[in-house]
């Protein structure tokens, strides 16, 4: 039975802080590299056992990855990084405070930027201390300037398709560490969310979310690992 085990990276500086974040590039806190460390723990505790792992291209979610890995004695495993399981680009929010945001523009309006299927935050707007075109790790990368549930969706399924699915379908269990959207896009295709219901759905900080896949990888069960 094919296995799939997602996790959000833990606590970063920005979610500390309340900052849209997207592609900026922050670290995990300290609470934030002990949530990655117990979520390593509570794998090995419960017998789950990755062949192989992939991850974004941001600190914060490869931070995870290997804090739990350590953890869980594992680190050896190869890890394939992907911007293509980057968080959702944030846009003009980017760095920008969520509550004072939300003072400015109005609860309502955030949460359209935030939770909407389709409608993207404001572009990234050229000269932003937030643009990432020089960053050598986006090189050759049509980086986006904001992104939507749905834009993101349009780029981590294609992925997942191509680069995740055919390692299940070869009977290899798979852990990927990414984030709160990217991980959202890859829940609502698995587990057949709508785009009205998928608003709803948030995703914990370092909490290891277990798929069990059928062979065709349709999804049989999914559960927090720390439930069982
Ligand atoms: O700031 C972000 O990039 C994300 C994840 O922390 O925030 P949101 O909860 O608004 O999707």
């Amino acid at each position: 039975m094919p296995q799939l085990i997602l996790i959000r990276h833990g606590q970063s500086q920005w979610n500390l802080e309340n900052r849209f974040t997207g592609w900026w590039d922050v670290d995990v806190t300290d609470k934030g590299a002990a949530e990655a460390w117990a979520a390593g723990e509570l794998m090995k505790e419960k017998g789950i056992a990755p062949d192989t792992c992939f991850t974004s291209v941001q600190t914060r979610a490869i931070k995870t990855l290997n804090l739990a890995l350590e953890a869980m004695g594992r680190l050896w495993l190869p890890v394939t990084k992907d911007w293509h399981l980057n968080e959702r680009h944030y846009g003009g929010l980017t760095g920008l405070d969520k509550a004072e945001t939300a003072a400015r523009h109005g609860e309502d309006q955030v949460k359209i930027w935030r939770r909407s299927f389709d409608t993207p935050p404001p572009p990234l707007e050229a000269g932003s201390p937030y643009d990432l075109s020089r960053d050598p790790r986006y090189a050759g990368i049509a980086i986006p300037a904001t992104e939507s549930l749905k834009d993101t969706i349009a780029r981590v399924l294609p992925y997942y398709d191509s680069a995740i699915a055919p390692q299940l379908r070869d009977g290899r269990t798979v852990l990927i560490s990414a984030h709160g959207n990217s991980l959202r896009a890859l829940v609502k295709h698995l587990s057949g969310i709508s785009d009205a219901d998928i608003t709803g759905l948030e995703i914990p900080t370092g909490q290891p979310i277990v798929y069990d896949l059928n062979d065709d990888l349709t999804a049989r069960e999914r559960y927090y690992l720390s439930e069982r």
